[in-house]
């Protein structure tokens, strides 16, 4: 993938919906600026302009292709792994460019962790899965490894449930119980922010409903931004809600505004149903 951080200042703000004063008394942990995505000619993601606030959950929501997930895989350079595309503009980690020269990407994904729609722990034991990316860290000392990893299980709400029996395979465990795994190996890295690519929706009712108290337990240690299409789950998870809608930020707000008040028609369709 390239980069180019040259902006293109011809292009038209079509950014009047984003509400960037519902942030202005936040903390700023991710800053958007003029970004554009394309895949090989196609453009995916028209000029963004976004704040993400530390410490609170934003949600995307809108129609399927829209950019979500295109959008959220560029807060850790995911879409680095994908050779057609390439990105213009900037995002800004704490006021220093994820995209800039000198930023070593792996170091960034440890900060930014991701969690997929589909489970995906390691054909490894729970403590192996937990332990995984202090062992790339180069720390093996079993004390300090025990310590982590009864941190980060009872941090993803998962302790209890395996507390017993850490030397057994993951892929043994519920998908429900997986997908906390699979935050608990996030968060043992200790990052800044948590990226969830619809991190529900291959779970049944009950599993989702503690992914959703999980999300809102992190919400005091990072920052989450979350993909999902289910509208209830999004005003149910976030304090901000931002609308997609072919490859536009159509909208961005408080969440009860978004769902009770928004201002823009495409919004108002969307939430009320009319397409999606
Ligand atoms: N690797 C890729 N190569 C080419 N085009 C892609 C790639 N990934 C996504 N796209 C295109 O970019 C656009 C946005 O896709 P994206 O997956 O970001 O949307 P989304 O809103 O997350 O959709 P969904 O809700 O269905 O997951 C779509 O037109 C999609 O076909």
């Amino acid at each position: 993938m390239t980069t180019d951080v040259t902006l293109d200042l011809t292009k038209e703000n079509s950014n009047d919906g984003v509400n960037f004063d519902a942030v202005k008394d936040e903390t700023i942990a991710l800053k958007v600026e003029d970004l554009n995505l394309y895949y090989d000619k196609k453009q995916a993601l028209n000029n963004i302009n976004l704040h993400i606030p530390e410490k609170k959950v934003t949600a995307f929501i809108g129609p399927s292709g829209c950019g979500k997930s295109t959008l959220l895989r560029c807060f850790n350079r995911m879409n680095d792994l994908v050779d057609i595309a390439r990105v213009e503009g900037a995002i800004k980690l704490h006021d220093n460019n994820i995209y800039g020269k000198d930023v070593n990407v792996a170091d960034l994904r440890r900060n930014v962790g991701m969690v997929f729609q589909k489970p995906n722990p390691f054909p490894k034991s729970i403590y192996e899965n937990v332990a995984y990316g202090l062992r790339l860290q180069g720390i093996n000392k079993r004390s300090v490894l025990d310590e982590v990893v009864e941190w980060a299980l009872k941090g993803a709400a998962l302790w209890d449930e395996v507390k017993d029996r850490l030397d057994e395979n993951a892929l043994g465990l519920s998908g429900g119980q997986q997908q906390r795994l699979v935050i608990a190996r996030s968060i043992a890295v200790q990052p800044e922010v948590l990226l969830l690519d619809e991190p529900a929706s291959a779970l049944d009712p009950i599993s989702t409903l503690k992914i959703e108290e999980l999300i809102h337990d992190l919400k005091d240690q990072y920052t989450i931004v979350i993909v999902t299409h289910n509208m209830q789950q999004a005003a149910r998870v976030s304090d901000y809600t931002a609308f997609m809608f072919m490859g536009d930020l159509v909208e961005f707000d408080e969440t009860d505004v978004i769902f009770t008040n928004p201002r823009k028609k495409k919004t108002e369709d969307y939430i009320t149903g009319r397409y999606g």
